[in-house]
């Protein structure tokens, strides 16, 4: 077996997320055009590796029928179609199980199009082990000589929820986060002492339905799994036991949501599912660009493995590719290569007090092996106004966020999807224990070799709006639920040819115009006046009375309607307020309001917010409660954060609690219709 090049374990340690590719080895199919063979028609990537295995970074070449008028891409290394698990395990893996042992969590990730052999190279096929099954071979034969103890995890991230797979009833495990802690919250840890215990686990205890292990009765999903491996070591001379794991995540194919799906999944459903994989991407991308803040919170899937993410753990991200569907595996490839390219900072001086604080530590109480399984004991606390905060708060966000992210869903959905996504959001389904804070990196154990070289991040290329309303929100969900969606004309011309890398391009246009507007923003009045307006317009309009679609009018039935509705401030009907409502018990605008459905409640503070991620010092100085001080301290923190103000919890830091921003806003809307 090939050991490791020097140059190539130096490599390894450049940057947190080292980017490898993998070209799908030949199935049955494939078996009989051997690549040099030049008798198959599937198309084949060309690789440069400019120092053979040494090669700190290789060049894959897309073919022609990828679609993309980009021709190649840089990866930190490429293992071709011959080079099996072994091989990888051996140059890739086997390293980070010694750090395992040494209390590390390192994550093994697997991305790319659909049936690029990502399972394959994860789990294994029949006969093949893959990387996580080799590893665990591995760590149980250490395991053995030093006496550690080792469990594993299995769950399944669907739709944004989690399922134990270890579980038969595979209950719905809650992602809690406690002062910056992670737990899974009913999730299973169960202790493994052999390899035919893992395989029994791995294979034939979860109700598997990748490949290989379909279940003939269960209908193919696409989802997210991970694999926990848990290593726990007794520390010498010390009352608590170290906790190293080792994470390995298959994450669900990508397929262009604008194609019809092969197995039929619907169009909501791929766009989360693409959602929660671009979210992957993001995070890579900010971790290996050294952000102060990490989006975990954007999908399950990262907010799961947080914990691991965090302070030196490393990070392998394989983008599997799939010669016979290359549009796709092109796509991802590229935007693998997009999160490390250009970022040179190197990770040295992996020392012993670095790895000590990713070192999780259990109390000396757990010494006697972890629980088969870990008590849910917090509460769901679901309620409509959080689902609905939630939804608003996402689709604000969205339209206010601009930039920083390598990419978003936006940028492969048509306008239809766009419009799906903004009413069917995920909105968070367990309450979190706490707010996210803000991550701030260990940055005593990194040099920076050279500058960053200059990044073009293509924006958001989501609809710039401003959805302060339910009002619009309802209108377009009633229009698009009439039947089939038709694709915006931009996203129909780019499905006949214009590829992914002109999007690209058009985003980071679209970036540069952003930039712009941000350089000549409009005036301070009527940026005021456009806040009061949208509190106004709150405040007059009467959901709870308004009516969308007459309910007698016959000629609307089955009307396929994809434009937005344009909000209207609906004509009041005071006899139907008069009858449920008592207009006398209202004393101030704020209790109005407060009447009202909490949605509204918090699209003003929406707005509040908008304002604050906008305004100027004379703007803020202008609202109720924030004077020369305040106003300077806004500023400060929205130049030192890289996000804008997402709640009024992030206004903390200028000793402004939420309930002191809701006093204000209050005198301010009172003041508005005084
Ligand atoms: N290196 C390889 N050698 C031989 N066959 C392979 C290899 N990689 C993948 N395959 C085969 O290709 C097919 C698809 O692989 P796999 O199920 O791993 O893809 P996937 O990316 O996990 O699919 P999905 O999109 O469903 O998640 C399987 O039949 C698998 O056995």
């Amino acid at each position: 077996m090939a050991s490791i090049p020097s140059d190539r374990s130096k490599a390894i340690t450049r940057r947190k997320v080292r980017v490898i590719a993998k070209i799908r080895g030949f199935t049955d199919t494939h078996a009989e055009f051997p690549a040099n063979s030049g008798a198959s028609t599937t198309p084949r990537f060309s690789v440069n590796k400019p120092n053979g295995e040494a090669s700190e970074s290789v060049t894959i070449f897309f073919p022609a029928q990828s679609g993309s008028c980009k021709e190649y891409c840089d990866v930190d290394y490429c293992y071709d179609q011959h080079e099996d698990n072994d091989l990888i395990f051996s140059r890739e893996i086997k390293p980070l199980i010694f750090e395992v042992f040494e209390g590390c969590n390192p994550t093994i990730i697997a991305c790319g199009g659909r049936l690029s052999g990502k399972t394959y190279l994860i789990q294994g096929s029949d006969g093949k082990p893959g990387l996580a099954t080799l590893a665990v071979s591995k760590i149980l034969s250490m395991a053995d000589q030093t006496r550690n103890s080792i469990t594993i995890s299995f769950y399944e991230v669907y739709q944004e929820h989690v399922h134990d797979l270890l579980d038969p009833k595979q209950p719905v495990v809650s992602i809690l986060e406690d002062k910056g802690k992670i737990q899974h919250k009913g999730l299973s840890q169960v202790p493994i002492r052999s390899i035919a215990e893992f395989y029994r686990l791995y294979f034939s205890g979860s109700s598997s339905c990748k490949s290989g292990q379909k279940p003939a009765i269960e209908l193919p999903r696409r989802s997210h799994r991970g694999l926990v491996v848990n290593v726990l070591s007794s520390a010498e001379n010390s009352d608590t036991r170290l906790v190293g794991k080792m994470n390995f995540v298959d994450l669900a194919g990508y397929e262009d949501g604008r194609r019809k799906s092969t197995d039929g999944i619907n169009l909501v459903e791929s766009a989360k599912i693409n959602k929660s994989i671009y979210a992957m991407y993001n995070v890579i991308y900010s971790l290996n660009a050294n952000e102060r803040h990490v989006p975990y919170r954007e999908s399950k899937i990262t907010h799961m493995l947080k914990d691991s993410f965090d302070g030196m753990n490393r990070i392998l991200l394989f983008t599997c590719l799939n010669p016979s569907s290359c549009q796709d595996s092109v796509y991802m490839l590229s935007l693998a290569s997009r999160s490390c390219r250009g970022i040179n900072r190197v990770v040295t001086g992996f020392t012993k007090e670095a790895k000590s604080m990713t070192r999780p530590m259990v109390p000396s109480s757990q010494k006697n092996g972890p629980p088969a399984s870990v008590p849910t004991t917090v509460k769901k606390k679901h309620t409509a106004s959080q689902v609905h905060f939630s939804k608003k708060k996402d689709n604000v966000m969205a339209s206010t966020m601009k930039g920083r992210k390598l990419f978003d869903e936006g940028s492969r959905q048509t306008q239809s999807e766009k419009a799906i996504s903004l009413e069917d959001i995920d909105s968070a389904d367990e309450p979190l224990v706490q707010e996210e804070g803000k991550c701030i990196p260990n940055v005593t154990n990194l040099t920076v070799l050279s500058e960053v070289e200059a990044f073009s991040l293509p924006t958001s290329n989501m609809v710039k709006t401003t959805i302060p309303n339910k009002d619009v929100f309802m209108a377009s969900k009633v229009c698009l639920h009439g039947g089939d969606i038709t694709p915006s004309p931009r996203a129909s011309s780019s499905t006949n040819g214009a590829s992914f890398t002109e999007q690209v391009h058009s985003m980071d246009k679209e970036n540069q115009s952003s930039l712009v507007d941000k350089v000549i923003s409009p005036p301070l009045s009527a940026r005021l006046r456009e806040l009061s307006n949208n509190l106004k317009s709150l405040w007059s309009s009467t959901p709870l009375h308004i009516k969308l679609l007459e309910e007698n009018d016959a000629s609307s039935y089955g009307q396929v309607c994809t434009e937005i509705v344009e909000p209207k401030t609906p004509i009041m009907d005071w006899s139907i307020v008069n009858e449920g409502w008592d207009v006398a018990n209202v004393h101030s605008p704020w209790e109005t309001l407060s009447m009202r459905n909490s949605g509204m409640k918090n699209s003003i503070v929406q707005d509040y917010l908008k304002f604050l991620n906008t305004a100027d010092k004379e703007d803020l100085k202008r609202l109720k409660g924030i004077g020369e001080k305040r106003a300077t301290s806004i500023l400060e923190l929205r130049e030192e954060s890289s996000e804008p103000f997402k709640s009024l919890d992030d206004l903390k830091e200028v000793g402004l609690s939420a309930k002191q921003i809701k006093g204000m806003m209050k005198k301010e809307v009172a003041e508005l219709f005084n």
